[in-house]
């Protein structure tokens, strides 16, 4: 069963408060309480984080909810009577004498050896952490956002406070001039954390960094949609960022049955997509924290020592494509062309036949085969429209292309070298 939004928020309570950021951890209990409000461990944690910071009534107050909730069992309500006792002793003459009472009562159902003045001494004792409130009750309330807008984290002012933004930075310019800001709602700021950390090596520090730098989008920051899908060496979707409509977009490259995954690829670029497993796991290791299990990352060995080679020898071919004189080297590009798109599809690499298929169209034009250019113009087209979509700045472009296939705009060697007929076809 899929864990709710409020126990991913509560399992990362946990983890705040095993850090001793009992800030953080605060917040992440209240806000796992706003979607669960009569959960009693949710309540019983809340209690001990309110003692860490010293906030007595507070703490009284969440482990006596956290003893009429019918959900506890006996070890917990023993641990609810511990920390409202602690609570109570701080409580004033009234408070100290009910603290006995808890503790006579923790004594009774735990059986642990120790006598009341023990525990009214260990009560005495601890003297909680000194955490400056410059935290989070302010610190969410100086959130803001960009309404329609994909987020992004960023340490703000305050120093040190969190902050999300839109991710564009002509966009932020505006925003801290402060015209577009507004406070992030919780229900937003619930999406936030509801958002998987993986901690990937050096990511930015404290809960907030650990999800913006699991999460987030090169061009487009936290989506909270969109940062919920997993990568794939061997995607069946393609996100990309639509920054006319400033969203972040997901489009199936195939059809995908009812019940099956969608996964999108993290990493592009022909040297990229064009690696080893290994290369390809080191880069998302360190890029996103993890260790790719994907289906083509999950082939048995022998079948990874020909996926390895497909994807070497691709980048091989990206490699040996020629940069200058396309008259001279037409026919050998084509077939470069032709080969990757093959070695791309064989590995079941679905999205990015685009970046070829441009490359070959204007080869086309620059030695005016008309046909041969509409030909690639109309691949490079679909690809950029399944991509990006139809209405991307990407596929209009693209269908200009094809409307026009010899437009000096979109191929300025268009015509300018010897005509050939460039007859390699997929
Ligand atoms: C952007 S999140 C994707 C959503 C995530 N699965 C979740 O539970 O919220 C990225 C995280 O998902 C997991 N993940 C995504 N793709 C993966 C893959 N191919 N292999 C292993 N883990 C993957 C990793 O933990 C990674 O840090």
């Amino acid at each position: 069963m899929m864990p709710t939004d409020a126990e991913i928020i509560k399992k990362k309570g946990n983890e705040a408060f095993i850090a001793n950021d009992f800030g953080i951890a605060l917040e992440l209990y209240t806000h796992a309480l706003k979607l669960d409000p009569k959960n009693g461990i949710y309540l019983l944690n809340r209690s001990f984080v309110y003692l860490k910071l010293s906030q007595w009534a507070e703490a009284e107050r969440d482990a006596t909810n956290a003893l009429s909730s019918t959900e506890i069992s006996e070890a917990q309500k023993a641990k609810a009577l511990l920390r409202r006792g602690k609570a109570r002793k701080r409580l004033g003459e009234a408070g100290a004498r009910l603290a006995r009472e808890d503790f006579s009562l923790y004594l009774a159902i735990t059986k642990e050896q120790k006598t009341l003045d023990d525990l009214e001494r260990d009560a005495d004792d601890d003297t909680g952490i000194a955490v400056k409130v410059n935290s989070l009750a302010d610190h969410f309330t100086s959130l803001t956002v960009s309404s329609k807008f994909p987020f992004t984290i960023k340490r703000g002012r305050p120093r040190g406070r969190w902050c999300i933004r839109h991710s564009s930075s002509s966009t932020r310019r505006t925003y801290l001039g402060g015209s577009t800001s507004r406070s992030i709602c919780r229900r937003e700021l619930c999406q936030v954390l509801s958002l998987h950390n993986a901690k990937p090596p050096g990511a930015l520090k404290g809960i907030f960094g650990e999800i913006y730098s699991t999460n987030a989008f090169a061009a487009a920051g936290l989506c909270f949609t969109a940062s919920k899908f997993n990568h794939s060496c061997s995607p069946n979707a393609r996100g990309s960022f639509h920054g006319e409509k400033r969203q972040y977009r997901i489009y199936a490259l195939t059809d995908i049955a009812v019940g099956e995954e969608i996964f999108i690829p993290y990493i592009q670029g022909r040297n990229i997509y064009g690696s080893t497993r290994e290369q390809r796991r080191s880069r998302l290791y360190f890029a996103h924290g993890f260790k790719c299990m994907c289906k083509t990352c999950s082939l048995p060995q022998n079948e990874v020592e020909k996926s390895d080679a497909r994807r070497s020898k691709l980048k091989e071919l990206y490699e040996k494509l020629p940069k200058h004189n396309p008259s001279a080297h037409g026919d050998r590009i084509i077939s470069l062309v032709i080969q990757s798109i093959r070695l791309l599809r064989e590995d079941g690499y679905l999205a990015d036949a685009d970046d070829f298929a441009v490359d070959a169209a204007h080869v086309c034009a620059s030695v005016s085969d008309v046909e041969s250019a509409k030909y690639w113009a109309r691949l490079a087209y679909e690809a950029k429209r399944d991509e990006f979509g139809p209405d991307s700045a990407h596929a209009i472009r693209a269908k200009e292309n094809l409307d026009d296939p010899m437009s000096r705009k979109n191929h300025p060697q268009a015509g300018f070298f010897r005509t050939q007929v460039l007859s390699g076809r997929l």
